[in-house]
């Protein structure tokens, strides 16, 4: 426990020319343990996106460093960079992302295909992963046949299959109904405890957000706060209540208060 999964340093990416400048991460410092549930938190516009795509190596970071596991991910290239893409990192996307001409099971396997594993040494880890999140009945159907919930929830096992170092989660409630956010965040939050995944989402959403461990919030591109739930004395109630004074204080504006 407690090994440092992926190292952020003085992390900043800057768009457009000098004089019309967005520095979306200006200076961005964490870092991510084994066995995290870290939510990153902060309004439209703070940096959120840009830094999950920094750390998926969908856009170049202009300075810094990401380390995973000791390997700096920034000059990764060529089979390295497929295998971190690929194996090292699962990904939840706010609108699930299936692909529609292909059956649950088929969706869940994709990451397989992809590397070259043969099938069958991910049977065991299928079936666990479609019991543990209720998606056996819709293994056999299509996207088009499945509810929002049993979506996300097969995106889920699709990110999970290989069993990556950590999980990238871009608002996964995003398009749930509150009922299926809820049981969403139960089963995340059940595999990070049990499993020791590690997790890396963004919310915009307090309520998912009160499932993590530990929240980061940016502002302007550079972390304006940092809530840990205290555990296990303190409730998911109060740190959801502790989160809603942070974010109030974030809209308005009042980062010196803190
Ligand atoms: N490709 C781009 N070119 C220029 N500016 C960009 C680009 N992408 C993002 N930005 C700017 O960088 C800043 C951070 O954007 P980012 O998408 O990371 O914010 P966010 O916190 O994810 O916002 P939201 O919650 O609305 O998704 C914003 O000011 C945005 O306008």
């Amino acid at each position: 426990m407690n090994q440092k999964i992926l190292e952020i340093e003085a992390l900043r990416k800057y768009y457009g020319k000098r004089e019309s400048q967005t520095k979306a991460l200006d200076g961005i410092t964490f870092q991510v343990v084994s066995g995290e549930f870290l939510g990153i938190m902060g309004s439209s516009g703070s940096g959120k996106s840009t830094l999950l795509n920094c750390i998926a190596t969908v856009i170049a970071p202009t300075e810094g460093h990401i380390v995973m596991r000791g390997t700096e991910i920034t000059s990764l290239k060529g089979k390295e960079l497929a295998e971190y893409r690929g194996r090292k990192v699962g990904y939840l996307f706010q609108n699930f992302e299936l692909l529609d001409n292909l059956t649950g099971r088929e969706n869940i396997l994709i990451p397989l295909s992809l590397h070259g594993i043969p099938e069958k040494e991910s049977r065991s880890r299928m079936g666990e992963l479609a019991g543990y999140l209720e998606i056996e009945d819709v293994l056999d159907k299509f996207p088009a046949q499945m509810s929002g919930g049993q979506r996300q929830r097969v995106a889920a096992a699709r990110a999970l299959i290989l069993n990556p170092e950590i999980i990238l989660a871009d608002e996964p409630t995003g398009a749930l109904d509150s009922r299926n956010a809820r049981t969403l965040m139960e089963k995340l939050s059940g595999l990070n405890r049990k499993q020791d995944s590690t997790i890396l989402m963004v919310t915009h959403d307090s309520n998912a957000a009160s499932y993590c461990t530990r929240i980061l919030f940016i502002q302007d591109g550079k972390i304006f706060h940092e809530l840990r739930r205290r555990l296990p004395e303190e409730t998911q109630q109060e740190f959801y209540e502790r989160i809603l004074h942070v974010m109030a204080q974030l809209g308005g504006g009042s980062a010196n208060v803190l």
